[in-house]
């Protein structure tokens, strides 16, 4: 390449990373509407068409890097892409994710938060994680625990585990949304920081807690939405314990007697969801956080 176009297009590739940038900027500030940056990325060769989607959606607030795999992968949308280069159905799968988030936060409303609850060994850890890996939208509450991990529990992931001091010291501090002593064993607890901070950033917040904690939660948030989670049949409950094989019979004994209290206290709760198949009740679960109309798989 002659040396005069060699200049003309450095300056044209130089010209065009600035474009990119205040794009990214204007997006960042709030200035520019992540929709209509889809739309113009239709034009080819426009700055917004050549945006990277990784900083497309990093330019969301409650976006990170973590997040941004997990939304990517949920798309179906490569990192290396660019909004100009999407093919249509990814282009409609990331309008219709963008549209949900907007909605909300141009709404000014932060979704109400969800409890899901339920007797022992009914699948509330099964479909929460079905969730976490499906939904990257939704922000689980990792709970603090007293009780030992089972064999495959990542401290942080599952739960924080705690010695009895370190629990007495977050409730004296105040740090706990709710908490509770569950089957009269282990303390349990939601911490309160991050559940806050995600409703600050509108995300979709659900606990996994215990009937106690639910009734906690709904005298001190009104609006939370109170989910139970129940068994196709009490044989059904017993069986799913005895084969998740993680406690004692004395353990699973005093885990069943509970259950019992808990399924009687199954009208208190908004909404009832059965769980039959875990990617049905996930998905009827989904659909009651994002306040949608009960679906064809509810
Ligand atoms: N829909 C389902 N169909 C069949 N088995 C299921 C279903 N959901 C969960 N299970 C199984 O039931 C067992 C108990 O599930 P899980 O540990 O998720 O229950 P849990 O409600 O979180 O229990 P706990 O309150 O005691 O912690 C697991 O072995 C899990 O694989
Ligand atoms: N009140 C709360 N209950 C909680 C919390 N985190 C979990 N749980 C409940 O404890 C039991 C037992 O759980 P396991 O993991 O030992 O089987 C189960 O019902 C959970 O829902 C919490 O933060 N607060």
């Amino acid at each position: 390449m002659p040396d005069v176009d060699r200049t003309a297009a450095s300056r044209a590739a130089v010209a065009a990373r600035r474009a990119r940038a205040e794009v990214k900027r204007r997006l960042r500030s709030g200035e520019a509407s992540p929709l209509r940056v889809l739309e113009q990325a239709r034009v080819p060769e426009t700055p917004a068409a050549s945006l990277r989607v990784t900083d497309f959606l990093l330019s969301f607030p409650a976006i990170g890097q973590v997040k941004l795999s997990r939304i990517l992968e949920e798309l179906s949308i490569s990192e290396r892409k660019r909004l100009g280069g999407l093919g249509r159905q990814q282009r409609e799968r990331l309008e219709g994710f963008v549209r949900e988030r907007v909605g909300a936060e141009a709404a000014g409303t932060r979704p109400p938060l969800t409890v899901l609850a339920g007797p022992t060994a009914v699948g509330k850890g099964t479909v929460a994680t079905y969730i976490r890996e499906h939904y990257p939208e939704v922000s689980l509450s990792v709970s603090a625990t007293t009780r030992a991990p089972r064999p495959g529990e990542v401290d942080g992931t599952h739960y924080f585990f705690t010695s009895d001091e370190q629990f007495d010291r977050m409730l004296a501090a105040g740090e706990l949304l709710e908490w509770a002593t569950v089957h009269n064993k282990y303390r349990y607890g939601t911490p309160r920081g991050p559940v806050q901070e995600a409703s600050e950033r509108g995300e979709l917040v659900l606990l996994e807690i215990d009937l106690q904690g639910a009734r906690q939660v709904r005298a001190s948030m009104p609006d939370a939405r109170l989910v139970f989670l129940a068994p196709p049949s009490w044989d059904e409950l017993v069986n799913r314990l005895v084969g998740r094989g993680t406690e004692d019979s004395e353990e699973r004994a005093r885990r069943l007697e509970t259950a019992k209290v808990e399924l009687a206290a199954a009208d208190e709760f908004d909404e009832i969801i059965i769980n039959d198949e875990v990617p049905r009740a996930a998905a009827r679960l989904i659909d009651i956080m994002r306040g949608t109309p009960r679906s064809a798989n509810g």
